[in-house]
């Protein structure tokens, strides 16, 4: 070791000797005395880091990393726990972050920053941190981090879900609650085509015949799949088409492959460089590539099968839209708006519905009265319409009850500042990501008494009627509101009751309770693994022959 420093030294002295010499003027000196003064830091360094060894080594990397980051942080951002160099707080919210994200909130205060990589990430926690950013200062909160790797890859900030540019975004979401309004909602149309896949749902649970249903989670993914691709392409699908598999086949496997990968590749892009590594990133690129192809070839058919000014769906209507320049002015948009339908209207209706199950078989009593207040309105046998909903209040206070407590989108879709902001008098800079934790919002018991109790009946008001809760949130609210909110909150109603006008949920004689507090956190938040059976209540053939 000594060896080596004295030879650093000497050659140090000759480098240092020669630099001197070829200064030759004033304005010289000041470059070159930087350049001297930088070489003298960078040999004094390596001598220290021989000195040390490798663990002093890796001790001052780290604090000197860990210097970087703290002159980083903005000033008066607010508080969170230290992170690690490179890692932030990754390896403090891996395992499971929601419980995690809602305990730094404890311990930091509602809204607090995290380190996700290189990045400060805020967290809002509990309605009222959530209502003053979200709500109150929508446009600051507007925007989402579309510029992350896979983001970028799949949406190019086009579509509607990661589109930022203001105008272009009212502009989409405009003709998507317009195009919603004239194929569906309110309309008698999407209402018997949610009824008719209900039906058939029945039909594939009856095919059961009281036996364990272990594949629930997979027929209601089929379900709401069929109610979205019908809207946008204005096609009805067997479940047994092979257009219709590839469709829900590509969207499970993406939501699976994004869980696992996707997320990473976005903190770290850099990773789709390094060896055996990268084909992880490549699957997610492979995935959401064939997903793409899909939609583009309907498309296609679409443009070549149109009768102009008679849309029969949702694509249809974008490209009259686009010929008569009354709204929407770019094609290249309507690729990545379908994707961010399909892939938002199938999982997390489809999730909400599996809840629902297994809330019902281990609540027997909320399922007696949801079924009977159904009697009641209807009568038996009889599945409601839309139009019965103000005779069902109690079993609407149900649906909105599983709503709160499971919480499908727990962390919703990260947001990102569209300029600097005040918030809670911390200094959030522009172009911030901002993470709600919607748990957070619906277990807060200054809004929700008791919040870990399942209790339908606390959205009953004293007149028996559903009333209006400030903080139940599971759609979210602001500028992004999800666009399909009264699209699913149709399709949940008419699946739940018919559901629960045919049968009625138990778990299997023997088998475990599952643990509701241990879903599955993916992009949505899924039931813990579990089977139900499913015993007849009607007879007929209304769900029998189909
Ligand atoms: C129970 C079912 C559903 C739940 C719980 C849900 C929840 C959410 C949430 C939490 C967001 C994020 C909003 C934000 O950033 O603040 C969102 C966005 C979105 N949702 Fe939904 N959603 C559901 C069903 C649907 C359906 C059926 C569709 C399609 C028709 C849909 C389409 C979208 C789209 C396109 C966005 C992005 C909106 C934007 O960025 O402007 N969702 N949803």
């Amino acid at each position: 070791m000594a060896t080596a420093c004295r030879h650093i030294s000497e050659q140090n002295q000759n480098w240092l000797g020669k630099v001197l010499g070829r200064v030759k003027s004033p304005s010289m000196l000041h470059d070159e005395f930087t350049v001297v003064a930088g070489g003298i830091t960078l040999i004094m360094l390596a001598r220290y880091l021989l000195l040390v060894g490798p663990m002093g080594t890796l001790l001052m990397t780290t604090s000197l990393l860990l210097s970087v980051q703290w002159l980083l942080r903005p000033r008066n951002f607010p508080p969170g726990p230290w992170g690690l160099p490179v890692l932030g707080n990754l390896h403090q919210i891996a395992v499971d972050p929601m419980k995690s994200l809602t305990e730094f909130g404890k311990k930091y205060g509602d809204v607090y920053s995290i380190r996700i990589g290189m990045d400060n990430v805020v967290i809002l926690c509990g309605w009222d941190a959530f209502k003053e950013a979200i709500v109150n200062k929508a446009d600051e909160f507007r925007m989402r981090p579309s510029h992350l790797y896979i983001y970028k890859e799949y949406a190019d900030s086009k579509g509607i879900g990661f589109v930022n540019d203001a105008t272009t975004h009212r502009l989409n979401r405009k003709f998507v609650l317009k195009t919603l309004k004239e194929f569906g909602l309110g309309k008698q149309t999407l209402e018997e085509d949610i009824a008719q896949e209900a039906r058939y749902l029945c039909h594939q649970i009856y095919k059961h015949d009281g036996k364990p249903i272990g594949k629930m989670g997979s027929m209601l993914t089929r379900s709401s799949a069929g109610i979205i691709l019908r809207l946008v392409f204005g096609k009805h699908y067997e479940w047994e088409d092979p257009e219709f598999k590839l469709f829900v086949g590509n969207i499970t496997r993406g939501f699976e492959l994004m869980t696992m990968y996707g997320a990473i590749f976005n903190v770290y892009p850099w990773l789709r460089y390094i060896p055996y590594v990268k084909s992880l990133g490549q699957a997610v690129m492979d995935n959401m590539s064939d997903f793409k192809k899909l939609i583009l070839d309907k498309i296609e058919q679409h443009r070549s099968s149109r009768v102009p000014g008679k849309p029969r769906d949702l694509v249809d209507a974008f490209f009259d839209e686009l010929e008569d320049n009354s709204g929407v002015n770019d094609f290249s948009h309507l690729l990545p708006m379908v994707a961010d339908l399909l892939t938002a209207g199938m999982e997390t209706t489809a999730t909400t519905l599996h809840w629902t199950a297994l809330y019902m078989a281990l609540y027997p009593d909320v399922q007696r009265k949801v079924q009977d207040e159904l009697e009641a309105a209807v009568g038996k046998g009889k599945a409601p319409t839309l139009a019965d909903v103000s005779k069902l209040p109690f079993t609407e206070a149900t649906i909105k009850e599983i709503q709160r407590i499971c919480n499908v989108a727990p962390l919703a879709v990260p947001r990102m500042t569209t300029t600097d902001v005040e918030l809670r008098g911390y200094h959030i800079p522009k172009g911030t990501q901002v993470c709600m934790n919607l748990y957070t919002v619906h277990m807060d018991p200054k809004y929700f008494s008791e919040p870990e109790v399942f209790n339908p009946n606390r959205f009953l008001g004293d007149d028996g009627k559903v009333q209006k809760m400030e903080a139940f949130a599971p759609f979210s609210a602001g500028r992004r509101v999800c666009i399909g909110e009264q699209m699913a909150r149709n399709e949940l109603l008419i699946f739940f009751t018919t559901m629960m006008t045919h049968f009625t949920f138990k778990l299997p004689e023997g088998a475990p309770t599952p643990d509701l507090s241990k879903g599955k956190l993916g992009i949505t938040l899924s039931p813990p693994d579990f089977e139900v059976l499913a015993v007849r209540r009607t007879s007929g053939d209304i769900i029998e022959n189909i």
